[in-house]
């Protein structure tokens, strides 16, 4: 087992720049998934503390060194922070798979992410200075007016445990960049590394109130921000479940919320495609990168009968090559579940397809050379029909479930038979069909001969039970701000909609 010599620090909440022991002075274990031993402990909030967290966030607000700042200003910040990343990006990624169970390579790929992200929205920052007034022309002499962009106010930032820092990157920069103030809630399974964001917020000088961050159990320290009265805006990343709740309780208040939920995404594969091997690869990391806890994973597999048995031959070969592992051994390239909780969860889906008919083509239980840890097999699935539960329902772990199809039609329909709408994909060389299946997916993001790849000057986020509003790109920064219209009569004349009482 690889060993790490990076320590875990310990840390209190992070509110109005400085770190405060929660009210109630209670703290969660930190189990690290490979080994299932606790490995420190994060600081458990309560109301009283999110309270404190708001009043700081508005206080900020009211601050001109942080509620009268330009991008520009606002850019150096993400810029600072985005350099203190990458000077720790070993000890974070080695926090970031201890904690979450995520592979080193896809943890120090992750802290790459989030400097780059960082970066980005420094950049939407500082154009945001030549946007934040934009003048409209009317056909009227009488009338000027124009558009403001202006920080929305107090954001609340609720994360999953997946993508622990990257997750809260995806809204911390933008909302940062548009001058809000925030309180980010990560996921209590995974919060070391938002935790250590913290400090590095503390170390580069971010005005006191700018960012705060809550540890703790949702429904104790989340759930409180979606019915704050002094909370403006709650952006979430998570469950089906859970957005649901958040949107019933923001509703209360007319509060928007920004939804990005789950997902049970296709991957469409045409027997016209060149390379079999290739496709069969982008089929492996679609489904089994990050143990298959990615809310877009491509967990339906929709093969084109004629190459279907071939496919799955060279499918399992390459399946059989994972080289499953404690996620800081090198090339290890398939962790732990995050927690027991979610690794039971796993278990049991893979044990109702059974009972259901279907078939465990490969997989479905712990290695046999891991005796400890949340480790499950990538786990390929066969005969399975549309009224599974596999077929239906997000598993989030390294579960690829398998239906064949001989015509377009077909294989549309296969591919949009799921309540979610996050994202699909298709393999095939043929660009009017790509351009066809681009157009039929309902989903928010299309894939075209590869799966996943994300790049954050794009949109995310999908549609139906995905959840609604878009992460990342100028989208990300959009829901952020508040549009402002103004507008002024110039004109020295009455207005004479009335009849003077003087006339
Ligand atoms: N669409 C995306 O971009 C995306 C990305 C990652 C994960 N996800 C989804 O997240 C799910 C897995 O993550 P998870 O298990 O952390 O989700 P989750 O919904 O259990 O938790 C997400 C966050 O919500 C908090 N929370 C829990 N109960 C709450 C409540 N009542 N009020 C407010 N906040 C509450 C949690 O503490 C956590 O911080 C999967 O469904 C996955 O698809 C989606
Ligand atoms: N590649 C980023 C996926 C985020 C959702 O889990
Ligand atoms: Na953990």
């Amino acid at each position: 087992m690889a060993m790490s010599n990076v320590g875990i620090p310990s840390r209190q909440l992070y509110i109005d720049g400085e770190w405060r022991e929660p009210v109630k002075k209670n703290r969660i274990p930190i189990i690290n998934p490979s080994t299932e031993e606790i490995i420190g402990d994060i600081p458990a909030a309560t109301s009283e503390d999110v309270d404190i967290a708001v009043e700081a966030a508005r206080k900020a607000l009211a601050r001109d060194d942080w509620g009268s700042t330009t991008g520009a200003q606002r850019a150096k910040y993400l810029r600072a922070i985005a350099a203190k990343v990458l000077e720790r990006k070993s000890e974070l990624a080695t926090l970031e798979s201890l904690d979450s169970g995520k592979t080193s390579f896809e943890s120090a790929a992750d802290m790459d992410d989030v400097a780059a992200c960082f970066e980005y929205y420094a950049d939407l920052a500082e154009a945001l200075d030549s946007k934040r007034k934009t003048p409209v022309n009317l056909h009227l002499d009488s009338f000027k007016t124009y558009v403001l962009r202006e920080p929305l106010g107090v954001v609340g930032l609720i994360t999953p445990w997946n993508y622990p820092l990257l997750m809260a990157t995806w809204k911390v920069a933008p909302a940062l960049a548009a001058g809000c103030a925030a309180i980010l809630k990560p996921s209590e399974l995974a919060s070391i590394t938002c935790l250590e964001l913290g400090e590095i917020c503390r170390e580069v000088g971010l005005p006191p109130g700018a960012l705060n961050i809550l540890t703790g159990w949702g429904p104790v320290a989340a759930a409180p921000l979606s019915s704050h009265p002094h909370v403006d805006k709650i952006s979430f990343t998570g469950s089906v479940p859970t957005g649901t709740k958040i949107m019933t309780a923001a509703a209360q208040l007319v509060k928007p919320v920004t939804l990005e939920l789950g997902g049970k995404s296709p991957i469409v594969v045409f027997d016209d495609i060149d390379n079999l091997d290739i496709a069969v690869e982008w089929a492996l990391f679609g489904c089994f990168s990050n143990a298959g806890q990615v809310c877009s994973a491509t967990s339906r597999l929709i093969i084109q009968e004629s190459i279907a048995s071939e496919f799955l031959d060279r499918l399992l070969l390459w399946t059989k090559n994972i080289k499953i592992s404690d996620p800081l051994e090198e090339d290890c390239k398939l962790g732990p579940i995050v927690s027991s909780g979610q690794y039971e969860k796993v278990l049991k889906f893979i044990s109702n397809a059974k009972n259901e008919g279907a078939t465990i083509l490969y997989g479905g239980e712990r290695p046999e050379h891991l005796k400890k840890g949340y480790y499950v097999q990538p786990t390929i699935i066969t005969d399975v029909n549309t009224s599974m539960e596999i077929w239906k329902e997000e598993v989030f772990g390294p579960v690829l479930c398998v239906k064949t199809f001989k015509t377009e039609e077909e294989a549309i329909e296969l591919a949009n038979d799921t309540k979610y709408g996050l994202a699909s994909a298709i393999m095939s060389k043929d660009v009017e069909r790509c351009e066809r299946f681009t157009k039929a997916f309902h989903s928010g993001i299309i894939w075209i001969n590869c799966s996943q790849p994300t790049f954050h000057q794009l949109p995310w986020g999908g549609k139906k039970r995905s959840g609604f509003g878009r992460d990342l790109g100028e989208w990300g920064l959009e829901k952020y701000l508040n549009i402002k219209q103004v507008t002024e009569y110039t004109s020295d004349d009455a207005w004479a909609f009335y009849k003077s009482p003087s006339n």
